[in-house]
């Protein structure tokens, strides 16, 4: 008999919140390892059967209420805050390499180490990945500079090819702002030579008006 992995939080209190975060990042973690030994195993496609059946057993103990498409989770911190389930920052996304962040003097510095999940041409990283991680960093950097906004640009140039199993810092920062609009540059290196450039971008973010951000995000909360 399986007890279920994830049930509703019974109470919205600090408490359990943090626990219901703890549960969910712990969670996270596995998925990620899964994911990875997954597209590294050279298992008998036995063991594979196998394994996709356990697995299928697994999701099905996941009960309870499921979220709605809008529905802000009481563990996210949208906006400005830390997301669980993002799929670049969030401790509890399977997707995630995740991206730890720290604030520097002029914007935000990103760290991760990519798997192979991640990979493109064969030991590099996927393009996609990497503007997913500039998008990120980049975005993050207007809401730290007290100018949140929506992607509308994004130019990628991608100058080497990124290693996987390497440390990364991505960083992002605000270069200028024209009322609604947010000028911002972001740059990927690796940890040991942060003078090289492997990957950088330049984008344009612009905040919605409230009218908008409300029609877009109807299960922001009021505060925000
Ligand atoms: C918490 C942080 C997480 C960060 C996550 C990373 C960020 C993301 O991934 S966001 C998701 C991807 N982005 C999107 O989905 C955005 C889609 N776009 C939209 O919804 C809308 O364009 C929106 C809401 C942003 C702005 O719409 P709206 O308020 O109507 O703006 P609009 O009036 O068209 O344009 C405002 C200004 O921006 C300019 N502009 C619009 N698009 C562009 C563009 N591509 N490049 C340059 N300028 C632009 C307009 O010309 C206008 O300028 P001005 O005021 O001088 O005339």
């Amino acid at each position: 008999m399986h007890t279920p992995l994830t049930e509703p939080p019974a109470e919205a209190g600090a408490d359990s919140l943090e626990d219901q975060k703890a549960a969910i990042t712990r969670l996270g973690h596995e998925l990620r390892t899964l994911v990875e030994t997954t597209v590294r195993t050279a298992a008998s496609p036995d063991t594979l059967h196998r394994v996709a059946d356990g697995v299928r057993q697994v999701t099905a103990q996941l009960t309870g209420r499921r979220r709605a498409r809008a529905e802000i989770p009481e563990v996210d911190g949208f906006p400005g805050g830390p997301r669980m389930y993002s799929p670049v920052v969030g401790a509890g996304s399977p997707l995630a390499p995740p991206v730890s962040i720290t604030p520097t003097d002029d914007g935000l510095i990103g760290h991760c180490t990519l798997g192979l999940a991640h990979e493109g041409p064969p030991g590099y990283g996927h393009g996609g990945m990497s503007a997913m991680l500039l998008d990120e960093l980049m975005g993050q950097a207007c809401t730290a500079a007290g100018t949140p906004g929506m992607t509308v640009s994004l130019q990628m140039r991608y100058h080497q090819p990124i290693p996987l199993e390497t440390p990364l810092r991505i960083l992002g920062r605000v270069t200028g702002t024209d009322n609604r609009k947010v000028f911002v540059t972001g740059t990927i290196t690796t940890e040991a030579d942060p003078s090289t450039r492997l990957v950088s971008a330049d984008g344009v973010f612009i905040a919605p008006d409230p009218d908008r951000a409300r029609a877009l995000f109807p299960g922001l909360r009021e505060e925000a």
